[in-house]
């Protein structure tokens, strides 16, 4: 059995992770921290447990977190930086689900998330965990940076056209919808019900922390610099990211048949059929990236369509999923989930 800790769980993506490893038959849950709640039974908090899981929340510092297997950080930006070295050391793997070791170059990081880091020799040892094109490091990796959800959706629907030299890498577009429980379970006002219900805005226009992140991956996916605009909004989903992108075609390339192709081994990305449209509602609790390629008016501007759940294939799931090929599981082991309709 795969001994695992979580850092962090009592917010959306602790629960999510929960959720998930209670039904994985390799894994048993040895710690799961709240700096606040501390003794309570996780299942008192989360009455969806209720049955599943018996542990109750205790302190990062009584968790015997060095005990275990492996450690998922679900916690904020700048925590998983400070105890990742003693925990590596201790010869337990790391998966942080937050930014701290996404971004290779660390004056961008600290420009992006305004804090000096704190481990940057483990930056550049860390595997940027998205499986789809990064399994083979991901295998033998001590430490996983867990991609950000809009990363995930925005860079899986750009990855068949940049690999093949389908488009023009000087203008790329991507137009991305969020649901709320991507700004994570804290009382903020721009999440509360009164103001994110019945509403729909873009957010950061002049500079999201996730554009440096996705800019890193397109570069690497075209092997040259390219020109990246990000325009994040929130809708009032409760789960969902749905990325809209666009970029102008330059080479005469079947593009139906390079995503089904470039995919086809993929168990978590499903290419739609030419012309369909996914719905966030397909993926919700599941661990997929469902995707649709158009070429509008047979124009040379392809649009591409990519739907995930931001809890699972945009954290948890992918987390777990990195878990599975860490230590050789089968990829899809507790992730066979299917969508919720309605
Ligand atoms: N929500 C989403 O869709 C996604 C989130 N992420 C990233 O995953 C991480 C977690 O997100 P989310 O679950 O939404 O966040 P939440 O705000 O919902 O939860 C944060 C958790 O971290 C704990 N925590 C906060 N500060 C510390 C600290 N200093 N030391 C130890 N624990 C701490 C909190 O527990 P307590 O206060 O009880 O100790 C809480 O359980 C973030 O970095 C987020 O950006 C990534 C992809 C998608
Ligand atoms: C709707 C909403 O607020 N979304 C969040 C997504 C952030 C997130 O989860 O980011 P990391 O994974 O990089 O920490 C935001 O835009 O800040």
């Amino acid at each position: 059995m795969i001994k695992v800790g979580i850092v962090g769980g009592t917010g959306y993506t602790g629960v999510e992770l929960l959720r998930l490893l209670t039904r994985h038959p390799q894994v048993e849950l040895k710690a799961i921290t709240s700096r606040k709640e501390a003794g309570m039974p996780v299942a008192d908090m989360f009455p969806n447990l209720r049955g599943w899981l018996k542990l109750a929340f205790s302190t990062p510092e009584e968790a015997g977190l060095e005990n275990c297997d492996v450690v998922f950080f679900a916690t904020p930006n700048g925590v998983a930086m400070q105890q990742t070295r003693a925990l590596l050391d201790a010869g337990v793997k790391v998966i942080d689900l937050a930014a701290d070791f996404r971004i290779k170059d660390i004056a961008v990081w600290e420009q992006w998330y305004k804090m000096e880091h704190a481990c940057p020799d483990l930056v550049a040892e860390a595997v940027y965990g998205l499986p789809e094109i990064n399994r083979a490091s991901i295998r033998g990796a001590r430490l996983i940076a867990n991609p950000g959800c809009y990363p995930t959706a925005v860079q899986l629907g750009f990855l068949p056209l940049l690999e093949a030299g389908a488009v023009d890498t000087s203008f790329l577009v991507a137009d991305a919808k969020s649901g709320v429980s991507g700004g994570g379970r804290k009382p903020e006002t721009h999440i509360l019900f009164a103001e994110a219900a019945d509403n729909f805005k873009a957010y950061a226009v002049g500079g999201h922390r996730h554009w440096p992140e996705i800019k890193q991956g397109l570069e690497i996916f075209a092997g040259k610099p390219v020109g990246f605009t990000f325009v994040p909004h929130l809708t009032p989903l409760i789960r969902g990211i749905h990325a809209t992108l666009y970029a102008k075609v330059s080479a005469d390339i079947d593009l139906q048949s390079l995503f089904e192709q470039r995919y086809a081994d993929e168990a978590f990305v499903d290419v739609m059929p030419a012309g369909a449209h996914p719905e966030t509602r397909s993926v919700r609790g599941a661990n997929i990236c469902r995707i649709a390629v158009h070429r509008p008016q047979g124009g040379d501007t392809v649009v591409v369509l990519s739907v995930i759940d931001n809890l699972v294939k945009g954290a948890a799931g992918q987390a777990v999923q990195n878990m599975n090929i860490l230590f050789d599981l089968p990829e899809d082991t507790a992730l066979a989930d299917v969508g919720m309709l309605p």
